[in-house]
């Protein structure tokens, strides 16, 4: 009762501001022409239709409403928890915003987000977000990281399918992957190998991942106070992990290439200057968070639709029995035979074409910018869209016809594809997630088929794709197989 008063008083006070800031905003740009569009309602704008849509699994039905609407097909004007956005639309949008990062745009995300996040890549611009991102990619990027952990993701799979899968008769795929894909994380960034410990981090951050996408009110009771509060037991747990791997590195008994810990302890930019121990911890906690939900989204769908589509199940086992009967006797998957994975790989691109794991995200004005014939002002936020290009006919044919040979030879043209994002804000953990998700597939496809317990179940995006089940499923093991554990 007490949460329900204060959200309305809250509410209320939102209502007042936004209609001093509305003015404010309205004074300022009633000479400007502005894109087509509506604010929709006093400070929830329309967030609601562009959640509504994402719950009825179909989040490009907000972009296509409006673009029928105010009869503009690349760009409209709209007004998302208590921010004028300017939404850019298809090919040409993703082009714009990927082209002038740093220059007319830079990278932005809502306010839950910043606030729980504190400083850390994508809360930066700028030289400082540069250094950051290339610190980041010389651990995470292709040469280094996939050349190197193909092995360990293979044995932190085949120990997670022991243990969670084989002798199950049913299982829960979104639960468990998730399970899978934190423990991956903490595996491969922090060196954490106790379950208990990361079971105790994976319980906080369930807590935390809850409040990200919740008005931030900093409330007990509140899902975004609990929220804040998981973020600081985790922070905490980890300064501890932090000081200790300090010393260890100081007395020799850890090295610098030891994992992402390290790396980021032994970094410094061209100033000598070194991460502070709280923007390491912000930065773990924002790869833990960016690193295991897309991951876990992406198998679950991918096991979905496999399970739907019975010739494609088989074509990838053949493809992935073909690099397990070339292997030892429990010998390790390889660089190599990530490589190999060609047929897989499409199959995984084809799946993120239709349920894009990330549906878009936002940048913000630094200027006035001219586009379309409009002008965006200065401090506006912009929006693109993967779902809206993934689903257009105009860039793929037959769109809803799954067929992963688009993914065949030169691919999809230049920004029609963009599950990772683009340009310099770029995922950083794409090739991270394709070893991750390879190793995966790997592994399950050639230990068990299964069925779905409940067929064409519904995706929901909250704000990330998943059925709404967890996708239940029954598993039928294969007899051993040669080259396997
Ligand atoms: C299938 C899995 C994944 C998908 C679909 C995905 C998607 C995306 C997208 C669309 C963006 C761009 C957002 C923007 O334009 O602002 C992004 C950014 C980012 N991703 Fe991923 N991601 C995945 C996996 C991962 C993994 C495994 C990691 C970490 C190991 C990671 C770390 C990041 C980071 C740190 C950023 C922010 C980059 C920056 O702002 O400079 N992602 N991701």
């Amino acid at each position: 009762m007490i949460q329900l008063l204060t959200t309305i008083l809250l509410f209320i006070i939102l209502y007042i501001f936004y209609n001093v800031y509305r003015s404010q905003i309205s004074g300022s740009t009633s000479k400007i022409n502005l894109p087509p569009g509506s604010f929709g309602w006093p400070f929830i704008g329309e967030s609601l239709a562009l959640l509504r849509a994402g719950w009825d699994g179909v989040p490009e039905r907000f972009v296509h409403e409006r673009i029928e609407k105010h009869g503009s097909p690349l760009v409209f004007k709209t007004s998302l928890l208590g921010d004028h956005v300017a939404v850019l639309c298809g090919p040409a949008g993703n082009k714009f915003l990927f082209g002038n990062e740093n220059k007319l745009v830079a990278a932005w995300w809502p306010l839950p987000v910043r606030k729980l996040f504190g400083r850390c890549l994508i809360t930066i611009r700028g030289d400082e977000a540069k250094w950051m991102r290339k610190m980041l990619l010389s651990y995470l990027g292709p040469d280094a990281f996939a050349s190197h952990y193909a092995a360990t993701m293979d044995v932190v799979t085949r120990r997670h399918i022991e243990l969670h899968w084989r002798g199950m008769e049913e299982v829960n795929v979104y639960q468990t992957v998730k399970v899978y894909a934190f423990e991956l994380a903490c595996r491969l960034f922090l060196s954490l190998e106790d379950p208990n410990h990361i079971a105790k981090l994976g319980l906080l951050f369930n807590i935390f991942l809850k409040g990200i996408v919740e008005l931030p009110i900093d409330i007990p009771g509140t899902r975004f106070y609990s929220s804040k509060r998981a973020a600081a037991a985790i922070r905490t747990e980890l300064t501890t992990v932090i000081k200790a791997r300090r010393v260890e590195l100081e007395e020799g008994k850890a090295s610098s290439s030891q994992d992402l810990l390290s790396h980021m302890l032994s970094s410094s930019d061209e100033n000598g200057k070194y991460l502070t121990e709280m923007e390491i911890a912000n930065n773990i906690l924002l790869l833990l968070f960016a690193g295991h939900d897309t991951s876990t989204v992406t198998i679950t769908l991918v096991m979905k639709g496999l399970s739907e589509h019975p010739s494609v199940y088989d074509k990838v086992l053949k493809e992935q029995l073909e690099i397990s009967k070339a292997k030892e006797v429990g010998e390790l998957l390889k660089w190599e035979d990530i490589q190999k994975m060609r047929y897989t790989w499409t199959v995984v691109c084809e799946f993120m074409r239709q349920n894009p794991p990330v549906t878009g995200a936002f940048r913000e004005a630094l200027v006035d910018i001219e586009y379309a014939g409009y002008t965006i002002p200065k401090g506006w936020k912009l929006y693109w869209s993967a779902s809206l290009a993934h689903k257009d006919e105009a860039n793929f044919e037959d769109v809803t016809r799954f067929d992963p040979s688009r993914f065949e030879g030169a691919g999809p043209a230049p920004f029609t594809y963009v599950p990772f994002g683009g340009g310099p804000r770029m995922c950083l953990g794409k090739e991270f997630s394709r070893l991750e998700v390879l190793a995966f597939l790997h592994n399950i496809v050639t230990s068990f088929r299964w069925d779905l317990l409940i067929p064409d179940e519904k995706i929901e995006y909250d704000p990330m794709a998943t059925p709404a089940n967890g996708l239940p499923i029954r598993l039928y093991p294969h007899k051993p197989i040669y080259g396997k554990l």
